[in-house]
Formats: C-alpha cells, structure tokens, sequence
C-alpha cells in the first residue's frame, strides 16, 4: 500500500491521533514556518509517539551540526532537507550519520526530477515551487512531470482527500505527503486526516 507521510505536526493531540491512526511517518518542522516547533517540544511528542510510526525532521539550509544533535538524541528517524543542499552537502551528512536522507525539490519540468533522482538522497521528494515558501504551500503541481518509476518518491504539495486517488493512479508515489489538507485553522483536523488515510486506502 501507498505509505503516509504527515507533516508538520506539533501538538500532543496532534500524536495520540496518528498513533491510533497508525501512520507510516510524519514530520517535525525545525525551519521557518508557521509550523515549527523547537527540539525540546519535539523531542517530548516523540516520546508519546507509537514506535513504529517514523519521523522525518524537516530542516531548510540547516546547519549539520543542528541535524546531527536530533538524530543522536533520537528525536528524529529521518532527515528531510528542503531547501538548497546540494549533492556535497548530502554526501558530507551521509559519512557522519547512517538515517535515511529525503531530498526535497520544487520540479517545474522533467529533467528538474531527473537531476533530483540522480542527488545521493534516499528518496525524493516532489513539492510545489512557490517564491519565498520552501514547504507547506497547500497547492499541487503538474504531476505529468513525474517519471513512471517513481518508487524512491514522496509526492507532496496541496494533496487532500479529495484528489490522493488521483494522485495515486497517476503517479504511483512510494508515500504520499499532507499537511495543509488535513488542517482546519492552522491545525491538524482528524475528520480531515481520516478521510485522507480512506482514500489513500481506496486507491492503493
Ligand atoms: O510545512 C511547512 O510549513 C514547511 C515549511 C518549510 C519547509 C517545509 C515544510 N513542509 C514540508 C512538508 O513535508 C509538507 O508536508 C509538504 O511541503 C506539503 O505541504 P502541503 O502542500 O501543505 O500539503
């Protein structure tokens, strides 16, 4: 089955939630967004948080430094970076640490994918460009854009209930990211999030 990502979590209710709705993983955001939480609050979610659910830190032209400290303290499981790190910046994190990398990119053609594809991330992330937002933007891209073998992907970008099947059928992602389409008022909703899970389900 398609695996679930949701991001941007921050509240405790936020955790007993995906925990009863047994998601694949889910995000902590630790860059500039409306949706950031510190690593004391983050490192305190974890700890309620079911053992088998995975999260990915989402960092923006972070420091290693920053990473390393999470990762080490067991905080996060995976490194999502989304902003401008490069082929040697992955490549320097990779030699001092062993947690899956996502790359996030914001593809306006193909060969934006193709050059993602080559970067020595573990998965690919595929987001919306949008000008002074790296992530969270609640709006879609031109899925024709991605490449039929998409099995190293995470496809994100203003995905909701009501067009994940679409999504799915058309792009045979690895995972599929949410955050704004399961919100109402800046905060996860769990009608929202259950309904998305429903379709993910039905399309699989
Ligand atoms: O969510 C944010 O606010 C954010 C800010 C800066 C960088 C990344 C961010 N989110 C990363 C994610 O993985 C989101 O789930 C992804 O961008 C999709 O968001 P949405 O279009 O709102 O579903």
């Amino acid at each position: 089955m398609t695996k679930v990502k949701i991001c941007g979590l921050r509240r405790e209710e936020d955790i007993l939630m995906v925990n009863r709705y047994h998601t694949d993983y889910i995000g902590f955001v630790f860059a500039k967004s409306k949706r950031k939480i510190t690593k004391e609050e983050a490192g305190r979610l974890k700890k309620m948080l079911d053992k088998n659910i995975k999260v990915a830190g989402v960092f923006v032209n972070a420091s290693s430094e920053d990473i390393l400290e999470l990762c080490r303290e067991n905080i996060i499981d995976i490194i999502q970076l989304h902003g401008e790190e490069d082929e040697d910046y992955i490549r320097k994190l990779k030699k001092r640490l062993s947690n899956p990398i996502i790359k996030a990119i914001r593809p306006r053609t193909e060969e934006d994918i193709k050059k993602g594809l080559a970067l020595p991330s573990d998965y690919l992330l595929l987001d919306t460009y949008s000008s002074g937002q790296y992530g969270g933007t609640g709006k879609p891209f031109d899925w024709s854009i991605v490449p039929k073998e998409a099995e190293r992907i995470f496809l994100a970008g203003g995905l909701s209930a009501d067009n994940v099947g679409k999504a799915i059928l058309t792009c045979h992602p690895f995972c599929v990211d949410v955050s704004s389409g399961v919100e109402t008022d800046g905060f996860k909703d769990e009608a929202k999030v259950k309904a998305f899970l429903e379709a993910v389900k039905a399309k699989y």
